[in-house]
């Protein structure tokens, strides 16, 4: 039996299949360079005193289904970054998720700060998709790519001027995301093989990735709690997607986000991490 992870690539590889055949590379690669340069997303999530929070664009979820209609993404992004969000996320995978990247593009010619490409990237076609998109960070997640794939994506990402967020969910995945050249490095509390969420990963894992890379916590923030707790065990960033499409007011919900860690006893320069270390 196929995993969730296995099923969901399978979709996109078809969907991804018909749009290389209406536009072929060549021209894809025209667009990319005629598309702004991309912001540096690594000197947006630096360190800091509190997290930063990379907020989603999400409109559905293979676990839950509907979660909000959004009918307009660039205003629920620019509400966002208005809240204080340092990165918007935008989920362009269309069968699970209800995305695509006319939401990249529209987010993109809304909010100033960068953006992310969060799709089940395999192929290089989609790399200069996300770059012909206006992202300036794209998602790739280790348990959906053999090494040298994720190796050739991730320097495919970097030659385009992008950054890449390079998912992990256990120790041997940090291990890979590390020796491809990983320079941000998100653990996922969520098991994409299984769809289950458990919050002990993130504390669990993180210890495994190196102090010099920036550090995003991914999946299951309910509030301002999940935010502490994940900055305490190191996180640079938050990654939220569904408690902020859910609440009413997504502005002030990640101005709480961020009050919460602000904190100056809350350490995110790698102190917790250094602690918790075997
Ligand atoms: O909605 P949540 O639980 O706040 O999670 C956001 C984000 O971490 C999640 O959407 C995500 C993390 N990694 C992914 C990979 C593919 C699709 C989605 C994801």
């Amino acid at each position: 039996m196929a995993t969730v992870l296995e099923q969901i690539i399978q979709g996109v590889r078809e969907d991804l299949a018909q749009r290389r055949a209406a536009l072929p590379l060549e021209a894809l690669q025209e667009r990319a360079g005629a598309t702004p340069s991309p912001l540096d997303a690594v000197a947006h999530l630096a360190p800091r005193t509190g997290v930063h929070v990379i907020a989603e664009v999400k409109r559905s979820s293979p676990s839950k289904g509907a979660l909000a209609a959004i009918a307009d993404p660039a205003s629920l992004a620019a509400d966002y970054a208005a809240g204080g969000a340092s990165a918007i996320s935008v989920l362009t995978e269309r069968r699970r998720f209800g995305g695509s990247l006319a939401d990249l593009d529209a987010v993109r010619g809304r909010v100033e700060v960068p953006v992310l490409r969060k799709d089940f990237v395999v192929d290089p076609y989609q790399v200069w998709e996300a770059r012909a998109h206006g992202a300036d960070l794209v998602l790739l997640i280790v348990a959906a790519l053999p090494q040298p794939v994720l190796v050739g994506l991730l320097e495919r990402v970097e030659s385009l001027g992008m950054h890449a967020l390079v998912e992990a969910h256990d120790e041997e995945e940090v291990r890979r995301a590390v020796d491809a050249g990983a320079r941000i490095v998100g653990v996922n509390n969520r098991d994409l093989k299984t769809l289950e969420v458990d919050r002990s990963t993130f504390p669990r894992v993180a210890r495994h990735v190196p102090e010099d890379l920036v550090l995003v916590g991914e999946s299951g923030v309910r509030g301002p709690l999940d935010v502490l707790t994940m900055a305490e065990a190191g996180a640079h960033a938050v990654l939220v997607g569904e408690a902020l499409v859910t609440g009413k007011r997504p502005r002030e919900a990640v101005g709480e986000l961020l009050a919460a860690a602000a904190h100056p006893a809350v350490h995110t320069d790698g102190t917790a991490r250094r602690e918790g270390r075997p």
